[in-house]
């Protein structure tokens, strides 16, 4: 298998005040393979946002190294980098940020638009397809304020999904959710990631990294442990018996 992401010695520290820095990643390595669904946990505070931005390119690494399909991030210059964000990487925030202004089917082609010089039409089918597939394709005209949590969150993934990404970064895309809307984005990230998509989310909730095959724990600015799993099948219906595994595995190792 490829290692789609490859991150080296990872440090990220930063400035507080004139004589004081945080050391907030600290000589982390990761490996995320092609098509792997990888989720994050750990205590607040821990560097799991600031592991995803930095292995994404949000944000500039310290010292170390990440790779993206072979490709050495951290030198590249700026507008080189948000080039392979745009074309290699969808992201799905907690807090979603949609446009105000723009109608929902709007907001899921622009990072479409402004990234090259896309046949507005067919990008206009291809968001009305990702709206078909997550159930959101009678919203295509609606404004942000006419959706619940879950729908707008839909769009964020399909707005997420509109360049075709190789990988999928999530920093909490449930965390505002109630427990259904969990369960229907996770079924919809389950799906994308069985047609190929790598995934790596940040989650606090167990049901959440219980639908993922790899959890990773940090603590303290490090991977301190980790658990491989099966790929999640809809069909055997035994997130319950996930959810207890990985609860007993954190209990067990003092996680
Ligand atoms: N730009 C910054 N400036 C100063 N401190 C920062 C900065 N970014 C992160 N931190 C601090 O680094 C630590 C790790 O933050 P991070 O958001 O990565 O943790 P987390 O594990 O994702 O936490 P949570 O689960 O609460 O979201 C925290 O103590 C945070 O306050």
């Amino acid at each position: 298998m490829t290692n789609i992401i490859e991150a080296r010695s990872v440090t990220k520290k930063v400035a507080l005040g004139k004589d004081n820095e945080l050391h907030i990643l600290k000589d982390v390595n990761l490996e995320v393979e092609e098509g792997e669904f990888v989720s994050v946990m750990g205590p607040s505070g821990s560097g799991k946002s600031t592991l995803l931005y930095n292995i994404s390119g949000m944000d500039r690494i310290t010292s170390g190294s990440v790779k993206i399909k072979g490709g050495e991030i951290g030198s590249l210059k700026e507008e080189e980098l948000a080039k392979i964000r745009l074309e290699t990487m969808g992201f799905i925030f907690q807090d979603i940020n949609l446009l105000k202004n723009l109608s929902l089917i709007d907001n899921v082609m622009f990072p479409a638009l402004v990234s090259t010089d896309a046949d507005k039409n067919v990008v206009n089918q291809k968001a009305k397809e990702l709206m078909k597939m997550t159930g959101i394709e009678k919203l295509a005209d609606h404004t942000i304020t006419q959706g619940s949590g879950g729908q707008l969150q839909r769009v964020g993934i399909c707005r997420a999904l509109i360049n075709d990404p190789a990988i999928i970064f999530g920093d909490e895309p449930t965390g505002a959710l109630d427990s259904n809307s969990t369960e229907e984005i996770m079924s919809i990230l389950a799906e994308i990631n069985k047609d190929g998509t790598t995934i790596v989310l940040v989650t606090h909730d167990i049901k959440v990294a219980a639908k993922t095959e790899r959890i990773l724990v940090m603590a303290d600015g490090n991977i301190v442990s980790q658990k491989k799993m099966r790929k999640y099948d809809a069909q055997r219906d035994d997130s319950k018996e996930r959810e207890e595994s990985i609860m007993k595995w954190l209990i067990e190792n003092g996680l």
